[in-house]
């Protein structure tokens, strides 16, 4: 029986997996001086299968914990212990020992024992124990370590149990070759081809379809550096200068050129002050070795100067210069160029311009940016029971909330809007307000009647005037969307549900809006989150649960579900910072589980 095992260490873990009495400790014992020696730094897991105990009574930290502490960490200046009492039934669990373990202090787990787990394994045999091979019904074993007599497959990796070196050799290429797995996203970069059976699209397969039909714009424009806040760059901004332009100082202290004599090594010898120099001047001379300046921060280093000593470190007296301590050749000193150097790539087309880039190009002393021309976003609301805002509400009605919602993300995301207002819900005012708003915008967004019941208008209107799929997509909420062409246009149908809307442009809507405005390589960001709350999907759908996250005391993001999520209650939106977003493969998810989220502060 094998048991599912992943490794939760961002280095390699190698098990060791023997009968007992071939040998495990003994070739540990000498495999780890090897490897030691070779620089490899080692962790070693062991599975004791007795109730072992590492400390001794009359100890203080015996006492202690047989006192009651449940954790006991005993340290001194070379080493330090935890012991944990954690009773567990059947074997303790592998992940949790690796968390233990400081993994950025060594460079791959050597583990013995656990042999039932599907981990990568070398198998230890030797044939005249006569013991049966394990390799043969255990696809884990990455080689085996065995003596002239063992029979082995011509595909296994075959290593002298004799010769350490030999098995050293592979350890390290095992580590050196060892790559972490691809982090698997609730939403995978390419979709599966869709077929032709299929009813519904899963997330990444509508994504993909729709983003097929979106050209980036190609006109651009000239903007002041003031109004290029959330625009995208439409060429690469080539630096016509240094950044510095000179080498200068990064303290207020003394400029001087280093030598051994004012080394560490050396005793310090007192320097001569030859005057001062400001941030915007210059010292006119070239200082000599033993000579110092006087200077500020920004100041330009003096010609023979390389080294700058803070001025709190400095004793001055009597045109003296005595430094304290001991200094680093170049220390304070920023060189010409260092930040951006003159003719280099400054920052590159596609980029979205916020505030460091707008000081990173004001900083090359340019005016003004080369940016894609803004899209432009018409968006209109339908349906006979949706009010504007500010009359009074009719009976039976409600009043309208995703113009809103749509016009404020389009805004962010650095749009112009076209506001079209509610349209009545006959052919003549679609076609209208449809041929009018593709005029004009790069695309046009609706809310409603898109499901299954009432779609009819926009259907008959857009067959006529452009092309557009009824999409259903796997996914909760959002499940209905519309998308095609309106004229040159592109069509945007979203479910009119108010939480949808926001889900569904968030999803479809808004890496459209950026690969329209020539941003380049923009990818959703998932941060992983524990959730402390129980969360329902159901496999085959992807679902974008409203949540609410947080810096938890353990140095984690936790989030927790905002409660009711009807698909009307925007609310839920309101309460929230977060989609958590569960995965087509995922049923149910349990408190303490990792979830993936996506923060929306950027847009809502
Ligand atoms: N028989 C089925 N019924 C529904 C299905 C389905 O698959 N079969 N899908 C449901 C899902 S999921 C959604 S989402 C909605 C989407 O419906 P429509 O896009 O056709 O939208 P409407 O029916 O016009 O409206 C739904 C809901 O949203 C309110 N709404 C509409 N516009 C606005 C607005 N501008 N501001 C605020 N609220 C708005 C509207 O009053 C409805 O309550 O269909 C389900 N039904
Ligand atoms: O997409 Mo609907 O929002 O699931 O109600």
């Amino acid at each position: 029986m094998s048991i599912p095992f992943s490794n939760p260490l961002n280095i390699p873990v190698l098990g060791f997996c023997a009968y007992s009495g071939t040998g495990k400790t003994t070739l540990l014992k000498q495999l780890i001086p090897e490897l030691n020696r070779r620089g490899v730094r080692l962790a070693v897991i062991k599975h004791a299968h007795h109730n072992f105990d590492v400390d001794i009574p009359g100890k203080d930290s015996y006492e202690m914990r047989k006192a009651g502490a449940k954790q006991m960490l005993v340290a001194s200046h070379v080493r330090w212990a935890l012991m944990t009492e954690d009773a567990v039934e059947g074997d303790p669990k592998l992940p949790h020992l690796l968390a233990q373990i400081e993994a950025d202090k060594v460079d791959i787990v050597l583990v013995e024992g656990f042999k039932k787990l599907e981990l990568p394994k070398i198998e230890l045999h030797r044939a005249a124990h006569g013991k049966p091979l394990i390799h043969t019904h255990d696809d884990n074993i990455v080689a085996i370590a065995c003596c002239d007599e063992t029979e082995t497959p011509a595909e296994l990796t075959r290593l002298d149990l004799n010769n350490v070196g030999q098995i050293a050799d592979f350890v390290i290429e095992y580590q050196t070759n060892w790559q972490a797995p691809d982090i698997e996203l609730p939403i995978p970069a390419e979709a599966t081809p869709v077929s032709d059976e299929q009813k519904f699209l899963s997330v990444a397969q509508g994504l993909e379809q729709l983003m097929a039909m979106v050209k980036p714009l190609t006109d651009s424009e000239q903007v002041a550096i003031d109004d290029a806040a959330n625009r995208v760059l439409a060429s690469d901004a080539i630096s016509p200068v240094n950044v510095p332009q000179q080498t200068n100082s990064a303290m207020d202290g003394y400029a001087f050129a280093y030598s051994q004599d004012n080394s560490p090594e050396h005793p310090v010898a007192p320097l001569t002050l030859m005057g001062e120099v400001l941030a915007g001047h210059e010292y006119p001379g070239t200082l000599a070795a033993g000579e110092a300046v006087r200077i500020m921060t920004g100041a330009t280093v003096p010609q023979g100067a390389d080294t700058v000593e803070a001025r709190e470190l400095v004793v001055e007296q009597d045109g003296q210069v005595q430094l304290q301590g001991p200094v680093i050749a170049g220390q304070h000193v920023r060189l010409a160029g260092e930040d951006i150097a003159k003719d280099a790539l400054a920052l590159a087309k596609g980029h979205r311009i916020h505030a460091a880039e707008q000081g990173l190009l004001a900083s090359l002393g340019l005016a003004t940016a080369d940016v894609v021309k803004q899209p432009t976003i018409a968006v209109f609301s339908t349906g006979d029971e949706v009010s504007q805002p500010g009359e009074p509400l009719k009976a039976n009605c409600i009043y309208d909330s995703n113009r809103y919602t749509i016009k404020s993300m389009a805004q962010k995301l650095g749009c112009h809007v076209i506001d079209l207002g509610i349209i009545e819900d006959s052919e003549e005012a679609l076609t209208t307000a449809l041929s009018k708003a593709s005029v004009d915008a790069d695309i046009v967004i609706s809310s409603g009647g898109v499901s299954v019941g009432n779609a009819d208008y926009i259907k008959t209107v857009l067959a006529k005037i452009g092309e557009i799929n009824f999409w259903r997509i796997n996914m909760r909420p959002g499940r209905p969307l519309a998308f095609g062409k309106v004229n040159e246009s592109l069509f945007f149908g979203l479910p009119g549900n108010p939480v949808a809307v926001m889900v569904s442009f968030l999803q479809f809507v808004q890496p459209a809006i950026r690969k329209l405005a020539g941003e380049i390589n923009y990818t959703p960001q998932y941060l992983p989150a524990i959730t402390d709350t129980m969360l329902r999907s159901r496999t085959g759908r992807t679902e974008f649960v409203r949540g609410q996250y947080h810096l938890s005391n353990d140095g984690r993001l936790h989030v927790a579900s905002t409660g009711a999520q009807g698909s009307g209650m925007l609310n839920s939106m309101v309460k929230a910072n977060c989609l958590i977003v569960i995965g087509e493969a995922e049923d149910s998810v349990v408190p303490g589980q990792q979830v993936y989220i996506q923060p929306f502060a950027e847009l809502l």
